[in-house]
């Protein structure tokens, strides 16, 4: 069962008619723009259908103003889903977010789904200790347990110095890091990430990345986090959904997204990433040839990123047979695959577009 199931979710801003006639508009094919002009409502997602499993991070990605906020606000939800489902996995069963009655809303948001905001949201006066605690203080913890639990967040991104001072004493990337502590205080297994990391130094901002990176390979929470800026989607997310307009239009691997662009749109996000950042083996490999004889002492696994082949061409020349996990031979990357995924990305085409 997935942790969190969008279920042809839409999502109208508007005054419940306008939203009825903006609803009725979208299924005649409506677009944004016809909608606003003749209802006054705003499209902030229409038909958004994804599921994300236990222990994954899927980025929303997309321009501003391409839904990404308003999909996520729906699950805890900040946003009112004005048709569809959002489905929680809880207990063994499923809660739907959308139509559940307001004490199991209360639950699943003090106990199951906490958020990150981009400004932080820390409230001045109290301490460190204090801000991150509130969450467990709204929930009538004692102050002995609470103080244990928090002193073991803050530990886990090191800021277990800094306990005792304020939010103005610490810089915008250790008031994040407070924000990230607050979140895993309650426990809760979903995080929210609202483009967490957009207000920070874009040094911060990767240390950060690998800090959240680090700290998810143990704590396995499952994660959705929106983003602008794709080279973080590529970093971050086990998934990406890219969004335009409101709605969905692709979701998957980050290198399905680099090699299979679903349209122009996605060809424009793509069109300046590092293939050493992104592609692997499986994406560079050619057929090996009729009779080819390849050197399995030097054969690679199909996710061997880009960037580990070219260290090896460096070192060996080629070429290397791609096995898998049962020994089959997949392909074969020398190094004019490897040319061949650097020129490809440069010009903005697709590996695989080029070699059909
Ligand atoms: N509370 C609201 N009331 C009315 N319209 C809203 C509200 N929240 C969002 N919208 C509208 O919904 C659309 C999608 O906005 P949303 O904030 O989800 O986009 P986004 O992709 O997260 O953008 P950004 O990257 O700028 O935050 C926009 O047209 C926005 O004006």
């Amino acid at each position: 069962m997935d942790a969190i199931t969008f279920d042809h979710v839409d999502v109208v801003f508007g005054t419940p008619a306008t939203q009825k006639s903006a609803l009725a508009l979208i299924d005649q094919g409506a677009d944004r723009a016809r909608v606003l002009a003749e209802t006054g409502a705003v499209v902030g997602v229409r038909d958004a259908t994804l599921g994300i499993e236990q222990g994954e991070i899927c980025v929303l990605m997309g321009l501003s103003g391409s839904g990404k906020s308003s999909l996520l606000r729906c699950v805890n939800g900040l946003n009112k889903v004005s048709r569809g489902k959002v489905l929680i996995a809880d207990r063994g069963d499923q809660v739907d977010v959308a139509s559940c009655d307001a004490a199991t809303l209360r639950r699943l948001r003090t106990d199951r789904i906490a958020m990150v905001f981009q400004q932080f949201a820390l409230m001045p006066w109290r301490t460190i200790r204090e801000n991150v605690g509130l969450g467990l203080e709204l929930r009538g913890l004692a102050r002995a347990e609470r103080e244990r639990l928090v002193d073991e967040k803050l530990a886990l991104v090191r800021l277990d110095q800094w306990a005792d001072k304020r939010p103005h004493e610490l810089s915008g990337g250790m008031q994040q890091r407070v924000g990230l502590a607050r979140a895993l205080a309650t426990d809760a297994d979903i995080l929210l990430m609202d483009e967490p990391f957009s207000a920070l130094d874009p040094l911060i901002r990767e240390h950060l990345q690998d800090e959240l990176l680090d700290l998810q390979r143990s704590l396995k929470k499952t994660i959705v986090f929106v983003s602008h800026d794709l080279d973080e989607a590529l970093k971050i997310g086990t998934h990406i959904a890219i969004m335009e307009g409101g709605r969905i239009v692709q979701y998957g691997r980050p290198e399905e997204i680099v090699t299979r662009p679903a349209n122009d749109y996605v060809r424009a996000f793509v069109a300046n990433v590092n293939p050493l950042n992104v592609l692997c083996a499986a994406s560079l490999m050619r057929p090996a040839g009729d009779g080819e004889a390849v050197e399995r002492d030097r054969a690679v696994a199909p996710d061997t990123p880009m960037r580990e082949l070219v260290a090896l061409a460096r070192r060996h020349g080629g070429p290397f047979p791609v096995l898998g996990d049962d020994g089959a031979l997949l392909g074969v990357v020398g190094e004019a695959e490897i040319y061949d995924g650097l020129l490809r990305r440069r010009q903005g085409d697709t590996v695989r577009d080029q070699q059909a």
